[in-house]
């Protein structure tokens, strides 16, 4: 526990500059006592001031130091000096200096000069460094109420309370209030609450802005779904295409085959028909002639001699007619045969043209459905011009190269839409991927997170506990002040008979009051700093649940 050693003063209001007054503290309790005027609130001031920094009020102008002109001096130098026992046990001191000068018009001007604040016993009111912990003013204001373990706002209003500010707890409810909160530090949690708001806005704008992204993405989402959709139809209408294609391709090739045979085999069977008819011309013309020839036979005229050397020589004729008739018969034999076989070629060639009908049917039917596969194509991609029957050979190729460029010009189309989807795919797998890394961030964030919750969960329920075993300490605060102003009405009271006998017995009793007094509220500060060291917990806590919170909707709405 903090508590006062030595407090030296020099040239502060009544204590003058030429030598120093020293006021020693004892354990438990130091009575100061004195008449009006003596300097005791003086003491309290010096107090406050070496604590503090402060300044009694109402003393701006060099009041709070000893009047040049009651020294009869120019400047006069005054010195705060306070030992003291901090908090954790560290032996300190605080030195404070000031001069106020007199000037030639009557006014005085205040100068604060060096302060010191070190550990004390080493050597730093000497001169020496060793052990200094700040000379600068506003570092020694702030340091001291935390060495002694209190802050300045009751050092101020509590402990070195002036006696013109003890009025203060009647003041109206705005300066009370700031009073409370500066003695109850609820500022820093005014400020707290303030970030809180503000992180909270802040938050709320980032998770609109990750809305409307979100939005954005899934409407690109679905975009990209519709353009796959489209792709994925185009690349099957495609295939079917070009099997349809592939199909007419070689339907037309085998018609182009199949027209090529044709004629071919009705050439071959015009020749033939032609040879035929020549034969059967010629055959009619034998015929003719063998007619002829028969009738033509006459009776041979001539003498006897003439006829017997015909008949001599008519064994040779005949032999030789005999021989021309089987020549004859000979070549009637070979016009038979040729006979039979220009028939059989004939049949053969009525057979053919008979099959070569049937060919010719089938090319038509095909060439018909042709023709109907083109219009059928030529209404689906409305290429117009081929409409019409019977459709000409060479319109027929022009339609197929047309379908050809119209297939060129779609594959394209769909490579570009190919290479545009696989650009969108690579896109979304960069965004899924950086999406999933942020999931595995915020997963990790949770956890940790939880965890934090958990402990902080624990501690909640420790200090609630501890809380409700402290919820009376605001009402004994109240009572122990009650008690307070009425034991100050008593120790009036009991100034008046203090004179009388009895007086070291009530000091003592006094002492022994306040000292227990002390022990309550130093205990009563204790649990004031666990209650704000929960209330920040709290705070912190909450905090961090609508963090989670806040993640957990943003984990939601990524999904
Ligand atoms: N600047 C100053 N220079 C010299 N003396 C001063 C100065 N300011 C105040 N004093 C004197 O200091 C004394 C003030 O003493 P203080 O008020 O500390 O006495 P007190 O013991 O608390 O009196 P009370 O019992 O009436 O409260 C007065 O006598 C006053 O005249």
């Amino acid at each position: 526990m903090a508590s006062l050693n030595k407090l030296a003063i020099r040239g502060i209001r009544s204590f003058d500059d030429k030598q120093i007054s020293v006021i020693e503290f004892f354990t438990p309790v130091t009575v100061i006592v004195g008449p009006n005027g003596s300097g005791k609130t003086t003491v309290i001031e010096c107090l406050k001031y070496a604590t503090t920094g402060d300044q009694p009020p109402n003393t701006r102008g060099g009041a709070f130091v000893h009047d040049p002109k009651m020294a009869n001096e120019k400047e006069v130098k005054a010195q705060v000096k306070l030992r003291f026992n901090a908090a954790n046990g560290a032996r300190m001191l605080a030195v404070r200096n000031l001069s106020v000068t007199m000037k030639k018009n009557n006014t005085m001007t205040m100068k604060t000069l060096e302060s010191i604040l070190a550990l004390a016993d080493s050597g730093a009111e000497k001169g020496g460094k060793r052990g200094v912990i700040s000379t600068k003013c506003a570092e020694i204001d702030t340091e001291i109420p935390h060495l002694l373990g209190v802050s300045k706002a009751v050092l101020e209003n509590v402990i070195f309370c002036h006696q013109e500010d003890s009025y203060w707890p009647l003041a109206e409810p705005s300066i009370l209030k700031k009073k409370f909160d500066d003695i109850f530090e609820a500022t820093r949690y005014t400020k707290a609450l303030d970030a809180i708001k503000a992180l909270r806005k802040d938050r709320v704008a980032e998770l609109k802005a990750e809305k409307e992204r979100l939005e954005s993405l899934s409407k690109e989402k679905v975009h990209a779904d519709k353009l796959k959709s489209r792709i994925s139809d185009l690349t099957a209408a495609i295939a079917s295409k070009e099997i349809e294609y592939d199909q007419t391709k070689k339907g037309y090739e085998q018609l182009v085959l199949a027209n090529k045979k044709f004629y071919d085999y009705a050439t071959q069977f015009r020749e033939l028909y032609l040879k035929i008819q020549n034969m059967e011309q010629n055959r009619d013309r034998y015929k003719t002639e063998l007619e002829s020839a028969k009738e033509n036979v006459r009776e041979v005229e001539g003498t006897e001699e003439e006829l017997q050397a015909r008949l001599d020589t008519f064994a040779d004729h005949i032999a030789q007619q005999k021989e021309r008739a089987k020549q004859e018969e000979i070549k009637r034999q070979d016009y038979e045969e040729e006979l039979a076989a220009a028939r059989k070629a004939h049949v053969q060639l009525i057979n053919q043209q008979g099959s070569l009908e049937a060919e010719k049917r089938a090319q038509e039917q095909r060439l018909a459905e042709r023709e109907e596969l083109i219009r059928d194509l030529s209404t689906k991609y409305q290429i117009k011009g081929y409409d019409y029957s019977p459709l000409e050979k060479e319109k027929a190729a022009e339609f197929t190269s047309r379908l050809s460029d119209l297939l060129r010009r779609e594959t394209i189309d769909a490579e570009k839409i190919q290479d545009e989807v696989n650009a969108k795919n690579k896109e979304y797998q960069e965004r899924s991927r950086q999406l999933h890394a942020d999931l595995e961030r915020l997963k990790q964030m949770k956890s940790s997170l939880r965890n934090q919750i958990s402990t902080l969960q624990t501690n909640i329920a420790r200090n609630e506990s501890q809380l409700d075993a402290s919820q009376t300490i605001n009402a004994e605060l109240r009572n122990l002040a009650t008690d307070m102003e009425e034991r100050k009405a008593r120790l009036e009271k009991v100034k008046a008979e203090i004179k009388s006998s009895n007086y070291d017995e009530r000091i003592a009793e006094k002492t022994a009051k306040i000292r227990s007094m002390e022990e309550q509220k130093d205990a009563l500060n204790q649990d004031l700093r666990s209650l704000s060291l929960q209330a920040d917990m709290r705070a912190r806590l909450d905090i961090k649940r609508a963090e989670q919170k806040s993640k957990a909707a943003e984990v939601r709405n990524m999904y």
